[in-house]
């Protein structure tokens, strides 16, 4: 499958070379290493998950890597490579490298067992033609202060504290995201020391002017019910103070708290907006705003998943309903995932997946599957674009099923 121009190599990458296939990663994303931000956040990709391609001289050109994530998705979690810190070096680009590299990561992921990768585009240009789909979307917010929300029981009774976040903080951080994150479909665990580690890392590189990183808590008596980190930055202009609030994380158990949280960062004393981290597109703070009109909305791509496996991917997930659908699907790429398949859902929302002779209800390509997958988008509506084709009655069938009531968002880019 990977099939490379002539001179140029696949090569596992061993420790001892770790440096070279960040230098790769660096011309091709115009950055560069620093030992101070390594220091608190040490690169975070496993070495066993580095692949590199080498040049006709031995040196690396092209590389790219993957997490071991188990992705939640409607239902339960599915083994998922997170394909990651993909770079071409900018003088060996456009000659097919990356087209190569995704035909190794497509064979190591399947050999590990993986049915699904998932991955972030740096342009989304790119990965369409590889079958990964936009499968979610994300939603990032400038507020002004003192955005009015709606009333929440209980929110007044919860206490915030407030002080300089620190390293020691990483794992209260990780344990409200694990517990914000309700099962909501995409939202991947950072299971890993190195990703646990860059929730709280400030180096001031990452400072962007502002001051280090503060933490502030929500308590119900003992109990912390919410969390966010964030930084502000000073500013004056004609009119006075026009400080701004980047928001890095927010996390909250329940509306209470979500409530507090949010009141509190909509109210800090001399900044005039707040930034949002990437919320899903029906995320409770959008529910809570009063009035979102002055709110500066940006909706963007989120996550990308390519179905590997089908039979394996889609009966990793539940459904919504009971479902008896006949799927004609298209892959270029993996053609052991194309043709006929059916897919029966019982009760209980447990599916089996078998090739079929019967006639299709819906056909689609191995993209849509893709973006279907974690149930935020409808199947009509990829109807509409020429993108998936059946009839109205089985495209809504088929939406219905797959729906999950949460929109689907990993509020991290990795
Ligand atoms: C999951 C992640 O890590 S996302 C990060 C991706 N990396 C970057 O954006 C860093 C900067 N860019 C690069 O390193 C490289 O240009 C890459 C990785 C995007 C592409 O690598 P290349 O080796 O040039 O890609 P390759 O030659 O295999 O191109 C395959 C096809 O994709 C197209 N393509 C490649 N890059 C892009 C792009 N940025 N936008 C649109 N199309 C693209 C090519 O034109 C080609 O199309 P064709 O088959 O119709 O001729």
């Amino acid at each position: 499958m990977s099939t490379l121009p002539a001179g140029y190599r696949t090569v596992a990458v061993p420790s001892d070379r770790v440096m070279d296939y960040r230098h790769v990663d660096e011309l091709a994303f115009a950055t560069t290493s620093d030992p101070e931000i390594d220091a608190v956040a040490p690169f975070p990709v496993p070495t066993d998950r580095l692949m590199a391609v080498e040049g006709p001289d031995g040196a690396y050109v092209a590389v790219h890597g993957s997490y071991e994530f188990r992705m939640p998705v409607p239902g339960g979690a599915v083994p998922c490579a997170g394909l990651t810190w993909v770079g071409v070096r900018p003088d060996h680009r456009r000659r097919g490298l990356l087209t190569s590299m995704i035909g190794t990561h497509v064979e190591r992921s399947l050999g590990r067992g993986e049915p699904v990768s998932a991955l972030f585009a740096a342009e989304a240009g790119i990965y369409g033609r590889f079958g990964y789909g936009s499968a979610s979307d994300e939603v990032r917010l400038t507020l002004r202060r003192r955005a009015a929300l709606r009333p929440v029981a209980g929110s007044d009774a919860l206490t915030v504290r407030v002080r300089r976040a620190t390293p020691e903080d990483v794992a209260l951080a990780a344990e409200l995201d694990a517990r914000a994150a309700a099962g909501r479909p995409g939202w991947m665990p950072r299971a890993t020391p190195p990703l646990q580690a860059r929730m709280v890392a400030d180096p001031p590189a990452w400072r962007n002017g502002g001051e280090p990183l503060v933490i502030v808590t929500v308590h119900d008596g003992d109990d912390v019910r919410g969390l966010a980190l964030f930084r502000r930055k000073e500013a004056w202009g004609d009119g006075g103070a026009e400080y701004t609030a980047a928001v890095r994380q927010a996390s909250a158990v329940d509306a209470a708290a979500t409530h507090r949280l949010w009141s509190f960062l909509l109210d800090l004393d001399l900044t005039t907006s707040v930034e949002t981290p990437a919320l899903p597109v029906d995320d409770a703070l959008l529910q809570l705003l009063v009035d979102l009109r002055p709110t500066r909305r940006r909706v963007g791509d989120n996550l990308w998943v390519r179905v590997l496996d089908l039979p394996a991917a889609l009966t990793a997930r539940r459904y919504a309903r009971p479902a008896d659908l006949v799927l004609d699907v298209t892959d270029a790429l993996l053609p052991a995932n194309a043709g006929r398949w059916r897919l029966t859902v019982d009760a209980t929302g447990t599916a089996e997946v078998s090739r079929t002779d019967a006639a299709a209800d819906v056909a689609l390509d191995v993209r849509e599957l893709g973006a279907l997958y974690l149930g935020g988008r409808s199947a009509r509506a990829l109807a509409t674009a020429g993108l998936a084709a059946g009839a109205p009655a089985e495209l809504d069938r088929l939406t219905a099923t797959f729906v999950s009531p949460l929109a689907p968002v990993c509020p991290w880019i990795f």
